[in-house]
């Protein structure tokens, strides 16, 4: 029988990942998520799961570096969800999804692989600041895991070129939410399309980041 704490912490992931599901930030078997438990191993969806399906005692568990301890298979993916935590302290849970308008940016040509998502609304600035790309890999691919170590200790947030996000937190609430801010800026850079933007000035970037 897990402790209280982790059977909270499963039951957290449970209920995000059936709200992505069931508000449409993910489909089919597509995504993944992870948490950092209180001793040091990482709790992810099994490989293959459906966000909407997750089952508490059914969750993978794997250790830091990457010994499956209980659970399902986990993700293809847990490789680039230890390098987030194995690179950046400050990372406690990772949330990844194919949502449709950050995933469309994704596959823009010309992106500014410093940040993906200029400026134009305080939001994405305050939770994340820049939105790294990482190069496209096919999905589990390992140097997706390498590039984002090498990113990991200076950003919060990134996009995987042809693929989707990768957002972590301080937990899987923030992650989620951090994921839904980048989403709804993905919505308006399309929403907005050719229209002139009026960005913010690196002034007013600045204050953000005070
Ligand atoms: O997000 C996804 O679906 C992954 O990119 C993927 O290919 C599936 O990986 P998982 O092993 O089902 O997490
Ligand atoms: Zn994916």
């Amino acid at each position: 029988m897990t402790n209280t704490v982790e059977q909270q912490a499963r039951e957290e992931m449970v209920r995000l990942g059936a709200s992505f599901f069931q508000r449409g930030y993910a489909t089919g078997s597509a995504g993944n998520l992870s948490l950092l438990l209180p001793d040091g191993a990482l709790l992810a969806t099994p490989t293959g799961s459906c966000l909407g399906e997750l089952q508490a005692d059914r969750l993978s568990k794997v250790s830091l570096d990457g010994a499956w301890i209980s659970g399902d298979k986990p993700s293809k993916e847990i490789s680039f969800h230890r390098a987030l935590y194995q690179h950046n302290p400050a990372c406690k849970a990772v949330v990844h999804l194919h949502c449709t308008y950050l995933t469309a940016l994704s596959c823009l040509q010309g992106l500014d692989t410093e940040n993906a998502i200029k400026p134009f609304t305080p939001y994405v600035v305050m939770r994340v600041g820049n939105v790294p790309v990482v190069r496209y890999y096919r999905p589990g691919d390992l140097r997706l895991a390498e590039d984002l170590a090498r990113l990991a200790p200076a950003h919060k947030a990134f996009l995987l070129a042809n693929h989707g996000p990768v957002v972590t937190g301080e937990n899987l609430r923030e992650a989620a939410n951090n994921t839904e801010e980048m989403e709804d800026a993905a919505k308006l850079i399309f929403t907005l399309g050719n229209r002139p933007i009026r960005y913010l000035t690196d002034d007013e970037i600045a204050e953000l980041r005070s």
